[in-house]
């Protein structure tokens, strides 16, 4: 199909090894610095090294070095694991790729310290570099606290509370989708979007404005957001069930938005493959957490359909790789065929992003939503509350 498979990029000074499954993987352990100064001076970015078993003078392995070699094997094997993932990917239509396709994010230690810069590690559009981004963050976050470390902090998290009960009970209250309302300071397509930010003073606001759910955005490179955002809603005793809303690339984050107090999180089916979406889902349920499943074309809809035990999609109006906004993508999701396994399953849609009027709600509610994601066109209102009611062209707090 067009345009959906990732290019074979091949970088300019090839190190053989790095494009094989991993049987055919070389293991290094140690190179001497001295090497590597040289390999730079030369300008030499990747050079076949054969594994090396670092041995003492009387052949035998130390511990340290075999436990060097299994940290490198499990860095090879991570590496590896990344790469096969951007073929899955493609396999399924899904044209952002969670890698760079020529190496391993800068961070990895050992042969990679060889990885040039060439220009297919530059990111095609703003969600592959996001992606990219939070996989080298996660990476970090995670050595610092495996998740054997959250394990504690999990036990201590508040309950999880019902995010679709909200959904469902606002919908039936007030008869018109209920409102998931995002705290959101920034985006990378509108900037700025509230210079006085204060999350729990908004989500305060929200809430006493009739709003049925919360999304609190904690990607902080690019949305301004913090998972201190959110913990520091959950714990003035805001009531709205929260929404992590996270780039998820790893099920690592999913147990750290419980740990912060999260009530449902984001997976976004453009970056993610069917098998991390079931798996995911399983953790989340695992956990108490109820799974956002975003689509933004047919092709991210059918395949989410296909995956067992998905109870809320939402259809982003917005798409996330040209920042295009388009209302009328919700109803084209919900047409024919699509719409009605979706009535069979009991799935709940959300519309989300663009909507700013009462007759945006009214378009998307016709189209057959329940709930609708709304952050811009509330948050920038002096009083994000009062913005609600413009928003829906009349009070549903009572
Ligand atoms: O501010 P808007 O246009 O009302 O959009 C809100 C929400 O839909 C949007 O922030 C969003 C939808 N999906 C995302 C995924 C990541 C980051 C942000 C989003």
């Amino acid at each position: 199909m067009e345009g959906l498979v990732s290019p074979k990029t091949t970088p300019r000074i090839l190190f053989p090894t790095l494009n094989r499954r991993p049987s055919k993987f070389s293991i290094v352990r140690s190179v001497p610095a001295s090497a590597m100064d040289a390999h730079r001076r030369n300008g030499v970015g990747f050079t076949p090294i054969r594994a090396q078993k670092a041995e003492t003078k009387d052949g035998s392995a130390t511990i340290s070095s075999v436990m060097e070699d299994a940290e490198t094997a499990l860095k090879a094997k991570e590496w590896e694991v990344g790469m096969l993932i951007n073929e899955v990917a493609a396999s399924q239509g899904i044209k952002i790729r969670r890698r760079p396709p020529t190496g391993p994010p800068l961070h990895y230690v050992g042969p990679f310290q060889f990885r040039i810069q060439n220009e297919g590690n530059t990111p095609r559009n703003i969600l592959e570099e996001i992606v990219w981004h939070k996989d080298v963050e996660v990476t970090q976050l995670k050595q610092r606290r495996p998740l054997s470390m959250l394990k504690n902090a999990l036990d201590n998290a508040p309950p999880a509370r019902d995010f679709i009960g909200a959904l469902m009970a606002a919908n039936q209250r007030t008869g018109l989708p209920a409102l998931i309302a995002e705290v959101k300071k920034a985006s990378p397509s509108r900037g700025i979007l509230r210079e006085d930010f204060d999350p729990v003073e908004i989500a305060r606001s929200y809430e006493k404005g009739g709003a049925a759910c919360l999304s609190i955005l904690t990607d902080e490179k690019y949305f301004k957001g913090s998972f201190e955002n959110l913990e520091a809603v959950r714990s003035a005793g805001v009531k709205c069930p929260l929404l992590c809303k996270e780039f998820i690339v790893d099920a690592w984050q999913i147990y750290y938005a419980r740990t912060k107090g999260a009530d449902a999180v984001l997976l976004i089916a453009a970056v993610l493959p069917d098998l991390d979406i079931r798996y995911m889902t399983k953790i989340c349920k695992l956990l108490g957490l109820t799974a956002l499943v975003e689509v933004h074309d047919e092709r991210e809809m059918d395949r989410v359909l296909g995956i067992e035990g998905i109870e809320l999609i939402g259809i982003n109006n917005r798409n996330l790789e040209t920042f295009e906004v388009d209302n009328s993508n919700t109803k084209k999701l919900l047409e024919g065929e699509r719409g009605e396994i979706i009535r069979q399953k009991n799935i709940i849609v959300v519309g989300e992003s663009g909507l700013f009027t009462p007759d945006d709600i009214a378009y998307v509610q016709e189209a057959g939503v329940k709930a609708v994601l709304v952050g811009e066109s509330i948050v920038k209102q002096d009083d994000p509350g009062k913005g609600i009611t413009g928003l829906f062209g009349k009070d549903i707090s009572v």
